[in-house]
């Protein structure tokens, strides 16, 4: 495959409703939008996932602009690569970290190549899932009642699993009424960090209340604290924010730090680092479901291949773009029937890019040749 154009695009959508986690409240998603275009001029897309501050982690949608502009295009131009394996394993190897901006251009370019071989994203990455189980997180709220409403309303859409973002002041109370009302739904809590070690009595007490799990309870490079913690619970913990790489992977599950982890492609660098993370996961009977941050329908058309890999056995984050935006930039956009997803079995990431609503909603773009 020879790239000759790579586009960069800054767009920004409104989200219908805020989203307020540990660390901050959304109201709207700025992102970049890679299109990589080969020499025969077949498009392949894919977006970062980088917030605009650095508040889930330290990348933002400046550093990712920075190191694609500056590192990772330019290389992308130079090569000629059979397999879009070789990114991470040989051409982007040496730069450091930067996991969202490689995973960007990584999946455009991973788009292309399937459409290439005429293969749907999935089928190239190895799915065997014609559908996927999808849950939905809720942000928080402004009282337990409004929480139990839009709980209700997901509920009767169908969606498989209720993540509840929790922190400090807003935990045990919420779940204990949570869990009064609906004592039997598959429900889970994701802190993002927002707890250390002193609050243990906190995260012992959620242990009563038959979560799925609790997602990322420390802080967000941790992995020695999470498996002290795990030891004294029996509800499983999810690492998100700690898990960069297969490596990051392996020291886990040898640590006891998690019984679950939660892939999100661009948090690990890309397709190619969630697919070896995948096996390792597999080979150790540690479950996967993957992550979702707040992506228009391109990321999440990602998301649904790759969560069609088998060791994906729980409900992940990726909701119906009519929950997240007034309009998607995808044809169709993503739709939830009964929980489900259906792959889509097209070539690439079997949606197509709205390139009307695309231009609508860029502010700023740059090519590169
Ligand atoms: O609906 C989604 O896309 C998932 C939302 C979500 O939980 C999230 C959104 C932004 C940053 C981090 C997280 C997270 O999973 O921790
Ligand atoms: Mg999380």
């Amino acid at each position: 495959m020879k790239i000759k154009e790579v586009i960069l695009r800054h767009l920004k959508l409104d989200l219908l409703h805020p989203f307020t986690t540990s660390f901050g409240t959304e109201y709207d998603r700025e992102f970049i939008l890679v299109e990589v275009i080969s020499d025969n001029g077949i498009s392949g897309w894919a977006e970062s996932v980088a917030m605009l501050d650095p508040l889930y982690n330290e990348e933002t949608l400046k550093s990712n602009w920075h190191i694609l502009e500056d590192y990772l295009i330019p290389i992308l131009l130079k090569n000629k690569i059979q397999h879009p394996d070789e990114l991470s394993e040989k051409y982007f190897s040496y730069i450091r970290g930067n996991y969202m901006a490689k995973a960007a251009l990584e999946g455009a370019v991973w788009d292309l190549y399937a459409r290439k071989q005429n293969l749907s994203l999935s089928k190239a990455l190895g799915g065997n899932k014609k559908k996927i189980e999808v849950g939905v997180s809720i942000g928080i709220q402004d009282s337990v009642d409004v929480t139990l409403e839009m709980i209700e309303s997901r509920l009767k859409e169908g969606y498989k699993r209720f993540k509840l973002k929790i922190k400090p002041g807003w935990d045990v109370e919420l779940i204990d009424k949570v869990r009064k009302v609906y004592p039997d739904i598959p429900l889970m809590a994701d802190a993002n960090s927002a707890y250390t070690l002193k609050d243990i009595d906190q995260l012992v007490a959620l242990d009563d209340y038959d979560l799925m799990m609790i997602e990322q309870p420390l802080a967000y490079n941790d992995i020695i604290d999470h498996a002290d913690l795990q030891a004294k619970l029996k509800t499983p913990i999810c690492l998100d924010e700690s898990i960069h790489s297969l490596e990051d992977a392996w020291k886990a599950i040898k640590l006891g730090s998690c019984k679950i982890i939660n892939i999100k492609v661009g948090r690990v660098g890309g397709l190619t680092e969630s697919r070896k993370i995948h096996d390792l996961c597999q080979e150790h009977g540690i479950p996967l479901w993957c992550g979702g941050m707040l992506e228009s329908g391109i990321g999440r058309a990602h998301n649904i291949a790759i969560t069609s890999l088998p060791n994906f056995v729980l409900p992940g984050d990726t909701a119906a773009s009519s929950l997240y935006w007034a309009e998607d930039i995808i044809d169709p956009e993503v739709t939830v029937e009964n929980g489900m997803i259906t792959v889509p079995s097209s070539p690439g990431i079997g949606y197509k890019p709205n390139l009307t609503n695309i231009d609508k909603y860029t502010v700023y773009s740059e090519t590169y040749r």
